[in-house]
């Protein structure tokens, strides 16, 4: 279904919305690591079996870097990353964004990429601290990634928006600790409304899928109206 297609040809520019916006690239190596690093932690924390002494050490150790950076310069929570594809495409996401920014530790590393067949396409591997059912991934969670792979789909074809609805299959359990992929593209356009598609797979099965509208924003002067 294809009606009033139209997608933008260039995404709005949050700055024009008063929103901030920092390119991937100014992102510092640091940082990238400092992040990869608490994700570590985290897990760490989550399954430790160490004594009292170790704990209390380790929570001192934390209590330092968490003052380090404290009443350290910080963005705004509303600011926005800005990644260009190598075909000079602009895309924006938000930093902290909860199941893909890129420097917030508490979201899992999902780098969604164009794909060759169209589309986007992207591989994780979740550990331990995304766990539903023993050694499986929570529900929530894939549906959150799905979510970020179908709203990404339609930011990727010019046509950002909010999920209106979202609909999931569990169609096997996901395991952790392995690679999944994850695949997404726009199926129809009608009016403001974008159809989704995508799918979470473990070794080539299909283990989750997803539907969603996006419903375009409604910016003055963009066309989404
Ligand atoms: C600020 C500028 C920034 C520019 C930045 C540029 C690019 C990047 C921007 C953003 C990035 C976006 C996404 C990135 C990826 C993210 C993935 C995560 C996505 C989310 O995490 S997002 C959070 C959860 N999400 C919400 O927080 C939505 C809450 N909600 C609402 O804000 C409203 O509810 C809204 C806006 C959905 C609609 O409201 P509205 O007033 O604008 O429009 P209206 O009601 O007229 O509906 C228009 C047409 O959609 C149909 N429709 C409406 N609702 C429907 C439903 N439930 N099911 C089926 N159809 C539905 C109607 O039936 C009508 O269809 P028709 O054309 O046929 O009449």
């Amino acid at each position: 279904m294809t009606v009033d297609a139209d997608p933008v040809a260039e995404l709005p520019d949050p700055r024009d919305y008063g929103l901030a916006v920092v390119g991937e690239e100014e992102i510092p190596a640091e940082l990238t690591s400092l992040v990869a690093e608490v994700r570590s932690l985290v897990d760490a924390v989550a399954r430790t079996r160490a004594g009292a002494e170790e704990l209390s050490a380790a929570r001192a150790a934390v209590a330092a870097a968490a003052a380090q950076l404290g009443d350290g310069p910080r963005h705004d929570v509303g600011t926005m990353v800005r990644r260009t594809w190598d075909d000079g495409r602009v895309e924006y996401g938000t930093l902290t964004n909860a199941v893909s920014g890129p420097t917030n530790a508490a979201a899992p590393p999902l780098r969604l990429e164009t794909a060759p067949e169209g589309g986007l396409r992207a591989q994780v591997r979740l550990n331990g601290t995304y766990q539903g059912p023993p050694g499986l991934v929570h529900g929530g969670w894939l549906a959150a990634l799905l979510d970020q792979a179908l709203g990404a789909a339609a930011v990727a074809e010019g046509m950002p928006g909010l999920t209106a609805n979202l609909d999931v299959d569990y169609r096997r359990p996901t395991p952790l600790n392995t690679p999944l992929e994850i695949t997404s593209r726009v199926t129809g356009t009608e009016r403001r409304k974008v159809s989704v598609a995508a799918e979470i797979r473990h070794d080539g099965e299909v283990t989750a899928e997803g539907t969603a509208i996006m419903v375009r924003l409604n910016l003055p002067g963009d066309g989404g109206a």
